[in-house]
C-alpha cells in the first residue's frame, strides 16, 4: 500500500475562497466586516513569521485585522487592559494572543481574560469545557483543522483506536476531546509513557504533535493506518520535517499528511472559521 495524501494546502484554500464569499455577502447585508486583532509580545522570529501569515489570511477573505506588537517588557496589567478594551470593542469578533509568551507573564491569566465568545483560539477554560461536555463553541483551530482533514478522506472513525502524541493545552489535549467525541476510542501518551512503540502499533489513527522531529518510525505505523503529523521542525539547511519518519511511514498509512502543507494550513484557516463564527453566530446583532 502506499498512502494517499491529505492535501492541506488546498484544502485550507478551497475553505479560505468560501469565507470570502461569505464575509462579500454579510457585509452587503449587515454592512460588517469580521475584525480579528492579534497580539504578538517580543520579537520571537517564528512568532512573526505566524503573526504576519495570519494577517496576509485575514487580508484574503477580507477581515479587518488590528497588530498589536508589543515590546517583551511589556507588563502582565498593560495587556490586562488592551485584552479589556479589545473585550468591549465592538469592531473586534476575534482576539488572538500569539503564543509562547516571554516567562515572565502568566500566560494562562491572560488567556482567560479574553471574553470566552471573542475566544478564536479555543483556549478559554469556557471554551475548553464547553468541548470537554460535548457541547463546543469555539474550538482550538489545530484539532478542528484536522478533524476538518479526517472529514475529507470519508473515513469513518466510529470505534477507531486513535493515538495522540503529546498532551499540550493547544493540541494533544483538545485534539483527545475531538476524537472522543467523533466516536474514536482515545489514548493520550506523553513524555512519561512507557514503551510508546505498543500505542502506535496498534492505532488505527495516529496524531503526532511532540516537536521532536522524527520520533514516530515509519515501521510502528500499523498497517492502513491514518497518520496525522502536527510536527513543524526546521533542520539546519532550512528543510521542514514532522515528528514521523514520512519516507518509512508513506508505504504502511493508507492517509498521510505531508509537512508542510497538511496540518499547518488547516490550523491557519480554522482560525478565520472560528472569527467568523464569532461574528456571525455570537455577535449577531
Ligand atoms: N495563540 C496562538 N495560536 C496559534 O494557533 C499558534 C500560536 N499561538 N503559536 C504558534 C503556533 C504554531 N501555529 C502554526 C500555524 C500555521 C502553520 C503553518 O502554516 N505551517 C506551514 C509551514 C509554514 C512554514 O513554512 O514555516 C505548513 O505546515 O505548511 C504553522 C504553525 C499556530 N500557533
Amino acid at each position: 500500500m502506499t498512502a494517499q495524501l491529505i492535501d492541506g494546502k488546498s484544502i485550507a484554500a478551497s475553505l479560505r475562497q468560501q469565507i470570502t464569499k461569505r464575509v462579500t455577502e454579510r457585509r452587503l447585508q449587515y454592512l460588517r466586516t469580521p475584525g480579528l486583532a492579534m497580539i504578538l509580545i517580543g520579537s520571537d522570529p517564528a512568532s512573526q513569521v505566524y503573526v504576519s501569515h495570519k494577517r496576509k489570511d485575514c487580508k484574503e477573505v477580507g477581515f479587518i485585522s488590528k497588530a498589536y506588537d508589543l515590546p517583551s517588557e511589556t507588563t502582565q496589567q498593560t495587556l490586562t487592559n488592551l485584552i479589556d478594551s479589545l473585550n468591549d470593542d465592538p469592531s473586534i469578533d476575534g482576539i488572538l494572543l500569539q503564543l509562547p509568551l516571554p516567562e515572565y507573564l502568566d500566560a494562562s491569566k491572560l488567556l482567560e481574560h479574553i471574553r470566552p465568545d471573542k475566544d478564536v483560539d479555543g483556549f478559554h477554560p469556557y471554551n475548553v469545557g464547553r468541548l470537554a461536555q460535548r457541547i463546543p463553541l469555539l474550538r482550538p483551530c489545530t484539532p478542528k483543522g484536522i478533524m476538518t482533514l479526517l472529514k475529507s478522506t470519508s473515513v469513518n472513525l466510529y470505534g477507531l483506536n486513535a493515538v495522540v502524541i503529546g498532551a499540550s493545552n493547544i493540541v494533544g489535549r483538545p485534539m483527545a476531546m475531538e476524537l472522543l467525541l467523533a466516536g474514536c476510542t482515545v489514548t493520550i501518551t506523553h513524555r512519561f509513557t512507557r514503551d510508546l512503540v505498543n500505542h502506535v502499533r496498534r492505532a488505527d489513527l495516529v496524531i503526532i504533535a511532540t516537536g521532536k522531529p522524527g520520533l514516530v518510525k515509519g515501521e510502528w505505523i500499523k498497517e492502513g493506518a491514518i497518520v496525522i503529523d502536527v510536527g513543524i521542525n526546521r533542520l539546519e539547511g532550512g528543510r521542514l520535517v514532522g515528528d514521523v519518519v514520512y519516507e518509512t511511514a508513506l508505504p504502511r498509512a493508507s492517509w498521510i499528511t505531508p509537512v508542510p502543507g497538511g496540518v499547518g494550513p488547516m490550523t491557519r484557516v480554522c482560525l478565520l472559521e472560528n472569527t467568523l463564527y464569532a461574528a456571525e453566530k455570537l455577535h449577531s446583532e
